[in-house]
């Protein structure tokens, strides 16, 4: 029998649960009205907040004072400053500003999915209907143009991890691109490297123009379409598919995988780029929790554990070599082979 803790039970854990949504309506009303800048490296009260992003002193009050319950800002006397999170993470100003990710996490087309009906996909084991992955679903463009801070992280691992290979690759196709920072990550570590980006036309328009402004352009080219079916070559030294496998069941990671191993060079290996729980699928927190995220927004997406990708390539014909950290990323990545 485990042992009582010392201490009785208290609801908070419940309590912030049912008031979660709180949390999430704070920080976007701040980022959207543009408060963090507002407040700026010497802080503001009230009235020099809301006369400069244009917003209600009332309104304005009763944000600060709820994000500096939530350790978002500091207060002394009648004005608010930035506290250490906040400086580095959220300020605009920031080189290290996330703010942008609140666009596609806390956006109203994540939120509907999440909040109009939980039991309803829960029931069902899955979204209704398509719903993130719908073909050319402008959610997608939301993300390319928002999430690259999130994903920053594991594309300068994973191109890290490619240009140590005996022969960095040459031709490279990033599956599914999305904002790019994959493909593009891998053509700054490796200066031999061309790649070519899949995506639906809206997002590969994003990527290329990310591409240029990291100043790959010229080995960077994009192709519209169904990475299901769109016809990218072959000859590949490297498959990047990073973030695309968990929207998906089983049987469609493997019709992908299968495309995949055939359209790579002798030699040529694929890299995996997900969220993978541990066999007991409750730990580490963040991958294990991406499940939920499939769960709400797809009809048959889940975070694969380690065992389950191997299975897949193993009916796609391909080998695994052991998942490897892609750390400080909670990403890791798998990388296949013929
Ligand atoms: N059938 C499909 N064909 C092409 N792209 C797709 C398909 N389904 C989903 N996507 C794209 O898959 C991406 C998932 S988000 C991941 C983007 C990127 N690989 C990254 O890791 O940051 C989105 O850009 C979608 O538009």
């Amino acid at each position: 029998m485990a042992e009582e803790s010392a201490l009785p039970p208290t609801p908070q854990l419940f309590v912030d649960a049912v008031l979660a949504y709180q949390k999430t309506a704070a920080i976007r009303a701040a980022v959207e009205i543009g408060l963090f800048a507002a407040i700026g490296p010497t802080g503001a009260d009230a009235e020099a907040i809301a006369a400069q992003v244009g917003a209600s002193t009332r309104g304005v009050r009763i944000l600060c004072d709820y994000l500096t319950v939530l350790g978002f800002l500091e207060k002394s006397g009648t004005v608010w400053y930035q506290a250490p999170v906040t400086r580095t993470f959220i300020d605009p100003g920031s080189p290290t500003s996330m703010a942008s990710i609140i666009r596609f996490l806390a956006g109203p087309e994540l939120l509907r999915l999440f909040l109009e009906d939980p039991a309803g996909y829960i029931r069902r084991g899955g979204s209704e209907g398509l719903a993130n992955t719908t073909p050319d679903d402008p959610i997608w463009v939301t993300f390319a143009e928002s999430m690259t801070p999130f994903t920053i992280a594991a594309a300068k691992a994973t191109a890290a991890h490619v240009a140590a290979w005996p022969a960095p690759p040459r031709l490279v196709l990033d599956v599914a691109a999305g904002g790019g920072m994959f493909g593009i990550s891998v053509a700054q570590a490796c200066a031999g490297a061309s790649v070519v980006a899949v995506d639906w036309s809206d997002v590969v328009a994003v990527a290329d123009r990310n591409a240029d402004q990291a100043g790959v352009g010229e080995r960077y080219r994009t192709l519209a379409g169904d990475a299901f079916s769109v016809n990218w070559g072959s000859g590949y030294d490297l498959v990047l598919l990073p973030n695309i496998l968990h929207h998906f069941d089983h049987a469609s990671c493997v019709a992908m995988l299968r495309r995949v191993r055939d359209s790579l060079a002798p030699g040529g290996r694929a890299a995996i780029i997900e969220f993978v729980p541990d066999s007991d699928r409750v730990a580490p927190p963040i991958p294990a929790s991406f499940a939920f995220m499939m769960v709400a927004t797809t009809q048959h997406g889940d975070a694969f554990t380690e065992v389950e990708y191997v299975a897949m390539a193993r009916e796609a014909g391909l080998r695994a070599e052991t998942a490897v950290s892609l750390a400080p990323s909670p990403e890791r990545l798998i990388e296949l082979y013929a």
